[in-house]
């Protein structure tokens, strides 16, 4: 039986669990176990992180149950940290941003960005969403707050519209579709500035940045204004959008924005009827992709007509359906995520964020 004497005790017992989101190891890291004087262990993981809560809590459940160590006092807390990021100037409020990109238009990087604010929400984050695809604002579609206007606090900050549990903000809010779309360069970019740092955001683990397709100027302004803490880039497996992915993997790699991976979107075709799984737009395709930028494969999500349907409804697959397959592949993305911006980051010793506005 183990017995603990010490909380460096405590921490060789906990890096013997292992999950495919965790290293080696991961208990030493600092401030993730501390012991206090009434002798409860408490474990905070330093980001979103429910499956890992989840399980750790079922191990040291058996642990106990088999008689491996003695009952003890401890829990489990989700709790993620600040990471640096290049651009210094940080956003109110806000402890880390997740750029999800796309090189070309209409690959389902709404969809991605919307599922995955919601997974990283159920996930135990506190979570914003903004829209900043100036070109066709869809996030008030996909959440069904087509017609919420965001109110003003002190004349100066606008209140984010809050939906499903996330806190939302959308420039097709503020400006209807047909004015969104004239919007060019530097207007554009000055306008998402903006939105991002005059929105009075509640305290948030994640502000996941839905951004407008491309790689172009805007997206490079965007990228050296905001302090994205990491960016996914959303493609589908067809050459084309690969070969524009390539782009923009090569454009957050000159501004210095860390590329946390590739999601493949529509990467098959399930059939509604038999369940029978179709390679659509091709196969491989962004996998080699992945090794070849060296960047990771984080998810290849199916098209299915049941994701459409809930983003048509305004209910995202992950919000209608928690328990669907699709959610599942939300929530494992979202973990996914989050625990390897961790991982490859650095942490931002605590400090009172004092916004630049
Ligand atoms: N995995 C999927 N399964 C089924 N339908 C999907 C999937 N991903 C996206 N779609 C659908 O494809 C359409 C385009 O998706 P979406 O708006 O997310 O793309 P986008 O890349 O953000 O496009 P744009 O750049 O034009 O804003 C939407 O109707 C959406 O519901």
């Amino acid at each position: 039986m183990h017995s603990f004497a010490s909380k460096h005790d405590f921490c060789v017992w906990l890096n013997q669990f292992s999950h495919p989101h965790l290293i080696a190891n991961w208990a030493d890291q600092p401030h993730v176990v501390t012991l206090s004087n009434e002798h409860l262990l408490r474990v905070v993981l330093p980001f979103a992180a429910k499956e890992i809560k989840e399980q750790l809590a079922q191990w040291i459940e058996t642990q106990i149950e088999n008689n491996q160590i003695d009952c003890i006092a401890y829990e489990i807390l989700v709790r993620p940290s600040t990471l640096r990021t290049t651009v210094d100037k940080s956003i109110r409020g806000v402890k880390n941003v997740i750029a999800v990109t796309s090189a070309k238009g209409g690959v389902g990087k709404s969809t991605t960005a919307v599922n995955l604010a919601l997974a990283l929400s159920h996930s135990g984050a506190k979570v914003g969403l903004l829209d900043a695809d100036v070109y066709g604002p869809s996030v008030p579609l996909m959440l069904g707050t087509t017609d919420a206007k965001p109110g003003v606090v002190d004349n100066k900050w606008m209140q984010p519209i809050e939906v499903q549990g996330i806190y939302t903000h959308s420039i097709g809010y503020l400006i209807d579709k047909a004015n969104a779309a004239i919007w060019r360069g530097p207007m554009a970019s000055k306008a998402l500035e903006q939105l991002v740092r005059e929105t009075h955001w509640p305290d948030l683990d994640y502000l996941v940045i839905d951004m407008p397709p491309g790689t172009g100027d805007i997206q490079l302004t965007l990228a050296q204004q905001i302090p994205v803490t990491g960016a996914v880039i959303v493609t589908t497996p067809q050459d084309l959008a690969l070969a524009d992915a390539r782009k923009g993997a090569a454009m957050f790699d000159e501004v210095d924005v860390p590329v946390v991976g590739i999601v493949e979107n529509m990467s098959y075709h399930v059939c509604s009827h038999c369940g029978a799984k179709e390679a659509l737009f091709g196969s491989g395709g962004a996998q080699t992709l992945a090794a070849e930028c060296g960047l990771s494969l984080l998810a290849q999500l199916p098209l299915h007509i049941a994701m459409r349907e809930d983003i048509d409804a305004g209910i995202p697959t992950v919000a209608r359906r928690p328990e669907s397959e699709h959610a599942g592949d939300y929530l494992q993305l979202a973990e996914r995520i989050a625990s390897t911006l961790y991982w490859q980051g650095h942490v931002k010793p605590d400090a009172i964020d004092i916004a630049l506005v």
